[in-house]
């Protein structure tokens, strides 16, 4: 196992985590991957402990960059675990959106560089994380991204929506999340949401050897510009939490919304079967 060679640190137990962390202390490189099957979808305890993950490697010195990517072959991340959104209590809804919003506030805001290898599907949630890097890379083929929440009839809430924004710009968003749009990798790279579509077994070397030019720049200018760039997004949130994590419950604790909810979870049942 590539975790018990000198000179990488592992953060967990590999193959155990739900969230795999494998540090290269001699590139400074650490690779955190997702193992939730079937899909990565994202739930209270996965984001809790991708929050907690996120944080050691921001404290840890040793570390300048982060490669986020998957341990189940054909998916990114599903997006969040639609279990917890439907037949939830509001208690757990609010426990559930601070994690989210604590796994997001340190990705977005984290002083590494960040990369999404984005070597599956990608929708919603799962979009969000990629769009939060600083870099995507795709795979071709028939993976697809975005954030597809209004097909579920739910809303992409403020951030996720200003995540897009800086990525793709007004014009698109508004087009992407009205219409709860998926995009293949190539459709993806034309409007900017990806940087990079490369054949699946590409994916990582190529993360690797985008992040050589990553890591020429002086880390303490690079993390003052970074900051620069997201600290205004970042502090909408902040200044908000509980605001919005309120809001999340009692939104998600319509009826209406829980109907919709259980029809697309029927949906993707009867599409399977
Ligand atoms: C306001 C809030 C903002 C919301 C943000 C979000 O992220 S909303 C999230 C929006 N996300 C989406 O809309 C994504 C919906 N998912 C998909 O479109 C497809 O699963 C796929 C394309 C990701 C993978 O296709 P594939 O053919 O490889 O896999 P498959 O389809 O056969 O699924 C395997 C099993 O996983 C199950 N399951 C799947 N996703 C989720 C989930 N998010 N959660 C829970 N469970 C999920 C699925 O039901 C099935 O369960 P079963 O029957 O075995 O008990």
């Amino acid at each position: 196992q590539v975790c018990t060679q000198v000179p990488y640190r592992c953060y967990s137990t590999p193959g155990v985590g739900q969230v795999q962390v494998d540090m290269n202390s001699e590139t400074g490189v650490a690779t955190v991957r997702l193992n939730r099957p079937p899909v990565n979808s994202l739930n209270l305890d996965v984001l809790t402990e991708l929050g907690i993950a996120l944080e050691k490697l921001d404290a840890d010195r040793t570390c300048r960059a982060m490669v986020l990517a998957s341990a189940v072959p054909g998916i990114f991340s599903a997006g969040l675990d639609i279990l917890e959104m439907y037949q939830s209590t509001p208690e757990r809804c609010v426990a559930f959106w601070r994690a989210l919003q604590d796994a997001w506030l340190g990705l977005y805001g984290s002083r590494l560089v960040t990369m999404a290898a984005i070597e599956g599907h990608s929708p919603a949630g799962g979009c969000l994380l990629a769009m939060s890097c600083d870099y995507r890379v795709m795979a071709d083929g028939k993976f697809q991204i975005g954030l597809n929440e209004t097909r579920l009839g739910i809303v992409a809430p403020f951030w996720f929506e200003d995540v897009m924004l800086n990525t793709i710009g007004h014009r698109e968003t508004e087009k992407a999340l009205q219409l709860g749009a998926m995009y293949s990798a190539q459709q993806a790279l034309s409007i900017g949401l990806v940087d990079k579509v490369v054949p699946l077994a590409e994916v990582m070397p190529t993360v690797q050897g985008e992040l050589k030019n990553w890591l020429q720049i002086p880390d303490a200018a690079r993390v003052i510009t970074k900051t620069s760039m997201r600290k205004q997004v970042l502090d909408r949130l902040r200044s908000q939490k509980e605001k919005d994590a309120q809001f999340f419950a009692d939104f998600i604790g319509r009826d209406s919304v829980q109907r919709s909810l259980g029809a697309y979870i029927a949906s993707l049942q009867k599409r399977k079967s």
